[in-house]
């Protein structure tokens, strides 16, 4: 697959997404897995969105149709949750707000499997996982993955994602040593980022939780706003490993560098390409 190199028109893209998200700080609704909840929300508030983790079915009905985009996660399904994930999706739709898939460990179980398959007949706006995540869910099979990790490359994924795309509607977004995005034609790649993330657990959440902030700006450009995401996190990674230590500061730095991130660094430092 070739490689074109753009002068970096997504740099002032990635600006305007991340400038607009601190001017207008939309509320994002997360139902999200208990490992996940405070890095999320952590990142949410850095990047200037207004994070709200409500996830009881009961208050789905008054919250929802509040919100700027919803973010569903699966890592800790349980039965009793995901009635209120399917709420959720369902009265985001009704009210056009989009929302966000990230299958968390699909290949765990049949049960998180099929969970998650129901969820996508719901129509997420973006679907966001890990190489093997998003294998197991084109495939519809379990067993490709580590629990939440991968074992697979970014790269690997790519057919699996092209094909979810089309099947599913979803602008589809791949995390690894590249972060591609793709709707089923177009395919692009973030290159920001570095390996010691995949050392922060719900690192893989938390950025997804930023792709629905950025596709709450814009919900006509989910595809733009997904690829800028990425960027943006795995620049304010790169920027934090420069006062870290290792995984745990790298959390604190990462974090305060996205808080702290501006325009000349976000233009001259993010890169997106194409991929053909
Ligand atoms: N090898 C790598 N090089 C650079 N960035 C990476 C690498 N692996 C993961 N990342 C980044 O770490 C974050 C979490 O991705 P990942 O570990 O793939 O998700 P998950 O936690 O869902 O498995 C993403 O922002 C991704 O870009
Ligand atoms: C460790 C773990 N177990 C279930 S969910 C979860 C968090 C995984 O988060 P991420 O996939 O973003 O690292
Ligand atoms: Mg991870």
């Amino acid at each position: 697959m070739a490689e074109q190199e753009e002068t970096n028109p997504w740099g002032s893209k990635s600006w305007s997404y991340l400038s607009t998200l601190r001017q207008q700080s939309p509320l994002i609704q997360c139902i999200t897995n208990l490992v996940s909840m405070d890095l999320m929300a952590n990142t949410l508030l850095a990047a200037g969105a207004s994070p709200a983790m409500i996830h009881s079915i009961l208050e789905i009905p008054d919250f929802t149709p509040h919100t700027q985009s919803v973010l569903i996660n699966v890592g800790t399904l349980t039965p009793e949750w995901l009635p209120a994930m399917k709420a959720a999706a369902g009265v985001a739709n009704q009210f056009g707000k989009p929302w966000v898939l990230d299958p968390a460990a699909v290949g765990a179980s049949g049960f998180r499997l099929k969970a998650c398959l129901e969820l996508i007949e719901l129509k997420p706006t973006v679907i966001r996982g890990n190489g093997s995540e998003i294998i197991s869910l084109s495939m519809a099979s379990i067993g490709s993955g580590k629990g939440a990790d991968s074992l697979h490359e970014s790269s690997d994924a790519l057919e699996a994602a092209k094909s979810l795309a089309k099947s599913s509607g979803a602008i589809v977004a791949i995390s690894g040593s590249v972060d591609f995005v793709t709707d089923g034609q177009r395919v692009v790649g973030a290159h920001n980022g570095l390996p010691m993330m995949q050392k922060i657990t719900a690192s893989g959440c938390a950025v997804t939780a930023l792709i629905a902030a950025f596709v709450a700006i814009d919900p006509t450009h989910a595809f733009e706003a997904t690829a800028s995401a990425f960027s943006v996190f795995g620049l304010a990674g790169e920027i934090g490993m420069g006062s870290a230590k290792g995984p745990a500061s790298l959390r604190m730095h990462l974090i305060d560098s996205l808080y702290a991130l501006d325009q000349e660094t976000v233009l001259h430092r993010v890169k997106i390409t194409s991929f053909s």
